[in-house]
């Protein structure tokens, strides 16, 4: 499996930037450091660094509006090559980087790399629509989805290089779907350590309506595949999103399953549907829970001074790895992200209310919940702004949890849903190494 995922980043590599290999320190106008990545985003779309001149940043950007199509046809189709970019995280040959990324286990900090990968994913879709008459772009890109973020590895080293790559593999009129790779420096060997889709969605200078994206023409045999795949994945989301609990009843054999939990935990002692007792090795739901506040400050802006997304990504993956350690007594890695939907922006000085739950587990394995609204100080209504589903494996087999009410079988099975669709339980994997 890990050569097979090494002959597609030889293939994809040779396929998108001929002749560009994936070695240290070949940083020219597709590679960036990590700390360019933001700066570079600033720059293309002229944001303040300042919080007092955002206003002022903004009002700019207003003059962009004449800039932008009014048809797709009008801006010329871009290949997959013209997007891919390369960005360096050198935690080995920068130490002085490596306490922001640090967790207490000398391992990586996840909720970083998801900043990370927002950060990229973004800067991948300025590349794809880049203009050269204009020195700043008219279109603001935000991101409308996180739909699968997969690790291959169980936890990464603070003390070996990092490299993303990433490109757009599929566009629609205002939406593009970027496939995003990670890697570490293993002895002289970059190793593919992640495979992460997202979806943005380019919206017009003041971030208030849709905007046209380049078209993307595949560029041979493998580049249509790729396409094929990213029209497939809308396909998926769409058959997703239409059979959701939320919308329809559960299947037979879902139902079947909430109804044979439901019975194991009536007590035997008392022929009534009220008196309810956990098996054993079992836990309820509801005690799962755990939730936490967040103010949002002018620093976590975005450049569209919004709340950035990948901050969102890593308060709400902590609070949800916090959740599942605390269900499995023991440290949790995280194996799987998929359908992290942005629904609504998060304005600055919002309050946002997280609060996360596990909602399905079996053997080693956890999937977690998180629940995202704001409400601002003077109205105290709240809004859902995100639903997050991390996936974890823990060190030791977990209790299973058990449904009470109605609303939580839902949970249940939407996380059971969730958890099916990961592509293969990591412990499969054969290129899935453990860390010393
Ligand atoms: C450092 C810089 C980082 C900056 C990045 C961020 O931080 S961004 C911050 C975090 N993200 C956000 O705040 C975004 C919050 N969400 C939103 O503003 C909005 O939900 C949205 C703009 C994404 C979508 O709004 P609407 O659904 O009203 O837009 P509209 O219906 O016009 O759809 C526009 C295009 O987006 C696609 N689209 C919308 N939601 C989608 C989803 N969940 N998954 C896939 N694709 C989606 C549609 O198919 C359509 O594609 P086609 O037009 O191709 O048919």
């Amino acid at each position: 499996m890990r050569r097979a995922a090494l002959r597609l980043c030889a293939l994809r590599k040779e396929l998108l930037i001929p002749g560009r290999g994936l070695t240290q320190g070949s940083q020219d106008e597709t590679g960036f450091h990590i700390q360019e990545v933001r700066d570079k985003l600033r720059e293309i779309v002229g944001a303040s660094t300042n919080w007092k001149d955002h206003v002022k940043a903004m009002e700019e950007r207003k003059l962009l509006h004449s800039f932008l199509a009014k048809s797709q046809k009008e801006l010329p189709p871009r290949r997959m090559k013209d997007s891919y970019i390369e960005v360096l995280l050198p935690l080995g040959s920068e130490p002085e980087l490596r306490e922001k990324y640090l967790t207490v286990q000398n391992t990586v900090r996840f909720g970083r790399i998801l900043e990370d990968l927002d950060s990229l994913g973004v800067l991948v879709c300025y590349m794809h629509t880049k203009n050269d008459s204009l020195k700043m772009s008219p279109l603001s890109i935000v991101t409308a989805l996180v739909d699968k973020i997969d690790m291959c590895k169980k936890s990464l080293s603070p003390e070996q290089d990092i490299k993303f790559s990433g490109h757009v593999s599929w566009v629609g009129k205002s939406s593009m779907e970027v496939k995003m790779q990670m890697f570490q420096l293993h002895g002289n060997e970059f190793c593919p350590v992640l495979d992460a889709t997202f979806v943005m969605v380019a919206r017009d200078a003041e971030n208030k309506g849709p905007a046209f994206v380049n078209p993307l023409i595949p560029g041979n045999v493998e580049e249509e595949e790729l396409f094929r795949q990213g029209e497939l994945n809308k396909g998926k989301r769409i058959a997703f999103s239409s059979t959701s609990l939320l919308k329809m009843a559960p299947s037979a054999e879902e139902r079947n399953t909430i109804h044979e939990m439901f019975l194991s935990t009536l007590d035997p002692k008392t022929i009534s549907f009220q008196s309810r007792v956990l098996p054993p090795n079992a836990v309820w739901m509801e005690s799962t829970k755990l939730k936490s506040l967040e103010v949002c400050h002018p620093q976590e802006r975005n450049i569209f001074n919004r709340i950035f997304g990948g901050f969102l990504m890593r308060k709400a993956y902590e609070l949800a790895w916090a959740t599942a350690c605390n269900l499995g007594g023991s440290r949790s890695f995280v194996v799987a992200v998929d359908d992290i939907m942005f629904q609504k922006p998060v304005e600055i000085g919002s309050l946002l209310f997280l609060s996360s739950q596990v909602c399905f587990t079996q053997n080693n394995y956890i999937q977690v919940r998180v629940h995202s609204e704001v409400a601002s100080l003077q109205n105290k209504e709240h809004m859902t702004t995100n639903v997050f589903h991390f996936t974890f494996m823990s060190e030791k087999e977990v209790p299973l949890v058990y449904p009470k009410t109605y609303g939580e079988s839902m949970l249940y099975l939407d996380g059971q849903r969730h958890f099916s669709s990961m592509s293969i339980p990591v412990s499969l994997r054969k290129d899935y190494r453990v860390e010393p």
